[in-house]
């Protein structure tokens, strides 16, 4: 069943949590890609989709704040990795539905926004590259937070495992995609 109207039935989470520490510990959304911050570029995508947009951020809060209804951060200050921003954005969606994206994937765009949306259901999406899950682009019912809890309590901290016990539905891309390129180093910045 694909989401009829985004906006009453869909929540975003922008994870934007990270270490950084391939960037040398900067914190990766509010770095300059093409003149402005990455988490701009994503923020400019999914603002027409949703009106609960949360960031998940565990520093510069007040640089992020402009850009989502919601701050979230993680419940530890160790990074526990991206897991526990999902677990934390599912905790207090309030729409049924939660698209998933990470903040360092800026090439995202309106289309394959769209085509995961239209997958979403009772089964989570996730993209898939050249036979590669790609978890962090991804669309979970909020339906499924008992299960993450659950895990979450066994000590399982990969978003990709859990959610392959959910028969996730792949929106296949091509290998060359460039949108779900991550942006993970000063040099990829250029
Ligand atoms: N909430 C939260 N998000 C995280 C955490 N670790 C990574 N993320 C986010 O998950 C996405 C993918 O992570 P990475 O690309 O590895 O980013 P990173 O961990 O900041 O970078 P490295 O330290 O170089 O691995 C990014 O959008 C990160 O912001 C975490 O501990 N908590
Ligand atoms: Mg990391």
């Amino acid at each position: 069943m694909p989401i009829a109207a985004p906006p009453q039935s869909l929540s975003v989470v922008l994870l934007a949590g990270g270490r950084g520490q391939r960037m040398g510990g900067r914190d990766k959304g509010l770095m300059t890609w093409r003149g402005r911050p990455m988490i701009a570029w994503l923020h400019d995508q999914v603002r027409p989709l949703t009106d609960d947009l949360i960031i998940s951020c565990n520093r510069n809060h007040e640089a992020y704040a402009p850009y989502a209804d919601r701050l979230i951060s993680d419940d530890s200050s160790d990074y526990p990795g991206p897991l526990a921003g999902i677990r934390a954005a599912l905790q207090i969606a309030r729409h049924p539905f939660l698209l998933v994206l990470p903040c360092d994937a800026p090439r995202v765009d309106r289309a394959l926004l769209a085509d995961l949306l239209a997958l979403a259901g009772e089964r989570p999406v996730m993209a898939q590259r050249d036979g590669h899950w790609e978890p962090l682009f991804a669309v979970i019912p909020v339906s499924l937070l008992p299960s993450l809890e659950q895990a979450w309590r066994d000590g399982q901290r990969s978003m990709q495992r859990w959610l392959q016990a959910h028969q996730p539905a792949a929106l296949v891309c091509t290998p060359d995609d460039s949108r779900l390129s991550n942006i993970n180093s000063a040099e990829l910045l250029e």
